[in-house]
């Protein structure tokens, strides 16, 4: 009798942004503690996973060629870690992964986890696991500190290493444009370069993080715009001092204001409106100050199974 094979899984899931991040001291097992404010956006991957005799990963779409295929991409972690909840065996999986990026690779905006946290949704319904969103939560998290937040979306605290969240009321949808640099930053490297700055001085540090959420609550984008903040700033610009160049042509563009996105090289830039968003990333495209210019809006859903194949939305490209 022949085995019934199930149809492929297709998910999408969001980027994200950091509009708060307070980095705390580095911790003896080389994580530092975080209070983060994240934000998912509409720049979005898509991930499909289906059964098939030559298991494996393969990427295709914004910097694919630069992401490894094999037993260390994030996808993959993900399938083996649900491989082990399920109790499969992890040397006999029969299944692929297809990615197409549209998030930037290494660029502060949580594409490989995104990809991870896409995997687990889309394998736990290909194999139609009973498994709920907490389960694949504390799953997320062992894969990496930001892939529960996509897995979850909206808008978020993170606290510990970022992996614990609470959900944050938010009232209002955020216009964003975004500048993808020529090349990633390792995330790893921005905090040892935060450590560094700290031992030799005092980088500046952001604020509070009561404001920001009381910045959402109301809605008001101007008044988010003064409370960006983020605490590897001052560590990704020492890594790429082109940053400094390029907050400050976003701002000149007519963006409200800019930040580096987590770790970097991203620059995302909050906009009054979305038809302010689409004459800031113009002009900016024309600055020449990066490589590629997009604008996105927030918060989306977290990852979710999008199999009726409805059209994926494309955010308008402008190349610099
Ligand atoms: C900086 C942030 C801000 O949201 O995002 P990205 O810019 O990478 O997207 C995150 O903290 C990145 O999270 P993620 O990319 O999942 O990092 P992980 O794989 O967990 O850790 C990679 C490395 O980053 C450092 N790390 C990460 C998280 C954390 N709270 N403290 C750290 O010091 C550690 O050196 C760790 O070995
Ligand atoms: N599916 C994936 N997509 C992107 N990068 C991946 C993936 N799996 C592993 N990586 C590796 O993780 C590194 C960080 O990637 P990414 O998550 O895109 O950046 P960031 O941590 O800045 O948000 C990359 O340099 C890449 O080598």
């Amino acid at each position: 009798m022949l085995a019934v094979v199930p149809p492929p899984v297709t998910v999408r899931v969001p980027s994200k942004v950091n509009l708060h991040l307070a980095v705390g001291d580095r911790r003896a097992d080389g994580y530092h503690d975080l209070a983060t404010v994240f934000q998912s956006l509409s720049l979005t991957d898509e991930v499909t996973v289906a059964v098939a005799d030559e298991p494996g990963v393969e990427v295709h779409g914004e910097g694919a060629g630069t992401v490894p295929t094999g037993a260390s991409n994030l996808a993959w972690r993900a399938v083996e870690e649900l491989a082990r909840y399920a109790g499969r065996d992890i040397s006999e999986l029969k299944v692929r992964v297809v990615i197409r990026k549209g998030i930037p690779v290494a660029g502060g905006m949580a594409g490989g986890s995104a990809d991870a946290a896409a995997t687990l949704v889309g394998l736990a319904s290909l194999w139609r696991l009973e498994i709920g969103r907490d389960e694949l939560a504390v799953l997320a998290a062992k894969i990496g500190s930001d892939v529960p937040f996509v897995l979850h979306g909206g808008v978020a605290l993170g606290t510990g290493r970022g992996e614990q969240l609470v959900p944050v009321l938010s009232r209002h949808t955020f216009h964003w444009v975004l500048a993808f640099d020529r090349r990633g930053l390792s995330t790893p490297k921005v905090y040892a370069e935060l450590d560094r700055l700290r031992a030799d001085g005092e980088p500046p540090a952001v604020g509070a993080v009561e404001p920001v959420l009381e910045a959402l609550a109301s809605g008001d984008p101007r008044q988010l715009a003064l409370l960006l903040g983020n605490d590897l700033q001052p560590a990704a610009v020492s890594l790429r001092p082109t940053l400094r160049r390029t907050l400050r042509a976003g701002v000149q563009a007519g963006a409200l204001a800019g930040t580096v996105s987590g770790s970097g090289p991203t620059c995302a830039f909050l906009c009054e409106s979305g038809e302010d968003a689409l004459r800031v990333a113009a002009e900016l495209a024309g600055a020449g100050v990066c490589r590629t210019v997009r604008v996105a809006h927030g918060p989306v859903p977290g990852a979710r199974v999008v199999n009726d194949e409805s059209p994926r939305p494309t955010p308008p490209e402008v190349h610099a």
